[in-house]
């Protein structure tokens, strides 16, 4: 199992890597996943129940063919009454079309479960995907998330809808067809069932490996998707950098890896079929030779081994589909391997209950914190802040110094992995996302818009708005001097948006944002580089903006442009982790031209 505990003191650092995770998982019995997976349809008692009468009477009809076949060969036929020959005859097209009828209720049926798990399984992984932290994402492809919603979880669908019961069919012929063979004549069934041991044997050693071949070409499946998410993600820098040939490499080694782990898994998925083809045609052999030689004894009759060669097609023809559809089961439980893999994962987020008292009056306050992203480096060492109601502070420093970082802990969006952040005077972590997220307004360096219209995203999160008609809006973005943002848009709150598009510019994004985060008039708001692609009179705009908020709203701006913290209570110079109080605007400026820089 992967490292994941939530101490109240000391949250550990988490592997939240999918493919790290998949060596430690892989072991996972197929018994165990199975029954998990069972979980996913226990709501669908009432049609399985009924898909699974269906195969039975299916079955059963099938069964009974042969019995009726020899017994019309014994008593008909052999005595030439043939009006007996005619009325059996009737009966068989009777049965065998009632069963036509069963063996498409049990389809009908199966497919709706089918599709209904392939639903719930898709939002139930992409719920889970919505309360994974920040730290899940940085280490995950997103290529290859897409690829366990979409590919792992139509391979469980196709199993489930189109195999399962066609498996359980299967095994019940054969299971009948076996218990016949075995009555009708011992010796007989136990000759003509010896191959089928060796099949089970062979089926167990093999299936291992199958199951592995498979997992290996789910993963390159994701790889490959991985490639292609982020060469369409950064097609503009491909094109201006003309790397077209280097991410057509890339794609290539990609797809080679893929083709070479698909040529593994059909192999691997195809070796049963043959095997169990020979062996079937063996059994066969064996039946046909054994029965002669029973009938030249006078021990059986010519009825009972046409009888026994039906019997015997009715084991070893299931047994042969048997092949398909074992491959079919062990490519589903690789897929599901996988996507269990993501539902398995906590967030290390989550609420904890303290029941502490506040124990500072600052609404925002570092004590001793560190932070890592991964184990292979300490980010920020012992940091102590404290950010007053209603004041404004600044946060400089140079390029990679940790100033987004310690952003990232005021909104929690990563713990620390020593140390504490208190918020009212309490541990962070013991407020709950609803309230967190009212409290702390965060508007980040590059800020993200949703495909919709501009009053969709400045709404976006904000339950206090969710129902204001676009003349309330106005009305409220009035109040809180934004109208001027909002006339910037040439259809005001309407202007149609599309998220990861060039319609709107980035300065235009960021004020969005602004406004978004304005609108929910947070305790404490954040700005990482807010104003970076704004003009100076825009900026200015912004500034005085800020100059209005409620007088208990707490600024902590980060800015490389020392303009925009000049009305700033205190100034943080933060570089290599470390946090120290600049003092004056000329102080910060010094401290920049002396300070460290990351080369
Ligand atoms: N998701 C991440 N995973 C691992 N390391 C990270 C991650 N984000 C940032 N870092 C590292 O943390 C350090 C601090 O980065 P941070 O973004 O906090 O700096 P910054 O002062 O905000 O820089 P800038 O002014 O460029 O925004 C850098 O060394 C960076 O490489």
């Amino acid at each position: 199992m992967f490292r994941f505990t939530i101490h109240n003191r000391a949250p550990v650092i988490m592997n939240y890597n999918l493919n790290q995770l998949s060596t430690g998982q892989e072991k996972q019995s197929t018994y165990k996943a199975l029954k998990s997976l069972l979980k996913l349809i226990s709501g669908e008692h009432k049609n399985l129940w009924l898909a699974l009468i269906a195969i039975l009477v299916n079955s059963g009809l099938l069964l009974l063919g042969p019995l009726l076949v020899g017994h019309t060969v014994d008593t008909y036929i052999r005595t030439k009454q043939f009006h007996g020959v005619l009325i059996f005859g009737g009966i068989l097209l009777v049965m065998y079309m009632i069963a036509m009828v069963t063996g498409y209720t049990q389809t009908r049926l199966m497919g709706g479960v089918g599709q209904r798990m392939l639903y719930t399984l898709r939002n139930a992984i992409f719920n889970k995907l919505q309360e994974l932290p920040v730290s899940f994402f940085n280490q995950n492809k997103a290529g290859d998330l897409i690829s366990r919603v979409n590919n792992d979880t139509d391979k469980l669908n196709q199993f489930f809808s189109q195999s399962l019961m066609q498996f359980i069919g299967s095994i019940v012929t054969m299971i009948g067809a076996g218990i016949f063979l075995l009555s009708i004549n011992l010796e007989l069934g136990a000759a003509t069932l010896a191959p089928a041991v060796v099949i089970v044997l062979f089926t167990v050693a093999l299936s291992p490996w199958v199951k592995r071949k498979n997992a290996k070409n789910l993963k390159s499946v994701g790889g490959m998707s991985a490639e292609i998410q982020e060469s369409l993600n950064n097609f503009k820098v491909i094109i201006a950098f003309n790397r077209r040939d280097y991410f057509r490499k890339r794609f290539n080694e990609a797809n080679t890896k893929n083709y070479k782990t698909a040529i593994g898994a059909g192999l691997a998925n195809n070796i049963f079929v043959p095997v169990y083809g020979l062996l079937s045609s063996i059994a066969q052999l064996i039946t046909l030779l054994f029965g002669i030689y029973l009938i030249s004894k006078g021990n059986f009759t010519l009825g009972l081994l046409v009888s026994y060669i039906s019997y015997t097609t009715n084991f070893y023809n299931p047994l042969r589909q048997l092949a398909a559809l074992w491959t079919s089961f062990q490519v589903a439980m690789a897929s599901w391997d996988r996507i269990s893999q993501i539902l398995s994962l906590e967030s290390n987020l989550k609420q904890i209950s303290l029941n502490e008292t506040a124990t500072s009056s600052a609404l925002m306050e570092f004590k001793n914190v560190h932070f890592s992203y991964d184990d292979s480096k300490e980010i920020l060492h012992n940091i102590n802040l404290r950010f007053e109601k209603g004041k404004t502070y600044a946060l400089i420093g140079p390029t990679g110094g940790g100033k987004t970082t310690t952003a990232s802990l005021i909104s929690r969006l990563y713990d620390p992995t020593k140390g504490t952040v208190l918020l009212n005077g309490k541990d962070i972590r013991s407020f709950s996302a609803a309230e967190r997220t009212q409290k702390i307004g965060f508007i980040l360096q590059e800020p993200f818009l949703f495909t919709g219209t501009v009053k969709e995203n400045i709404l976006y999160g904000n339950s206090q708005y969710a129902t204001v008609t676009d003349a309330e809006l106005e009305k409220i973005i009035e109040e809180a001097n934004l109208n001027a943002l909002l006339a910037i848009f040439d259809e005001g709150l309407n202007t149609q948006i599309t998220s990861g598009s060039d319609s709107i510019s980035l300065g235009q994004k960021q004020l969005i944002a602004f406004m978004r985060a304005v609108l929910r008039n947070p305790e404490l708001l954040i700005l990482d580089e807010a104003t970076a692609n704004i003009d100076t009179i825009t900026e200015q705009l912004l500034g005085t903006i800020l100059n209005k908020l409620s007088k208990e709203t707490t600024l902590v701006i980060i800015a490389h442009r020392l303009n925009t913290i000049e009305n700033a209570d205190e100034i943080y110079f933060v570089n290599e982790g470390e946090v120290q109080k600049a003092g004056t605007l000329n102080d910060a400026l010094n401290m920049l031209l002396k300070g460290k820089r990351v080369s």
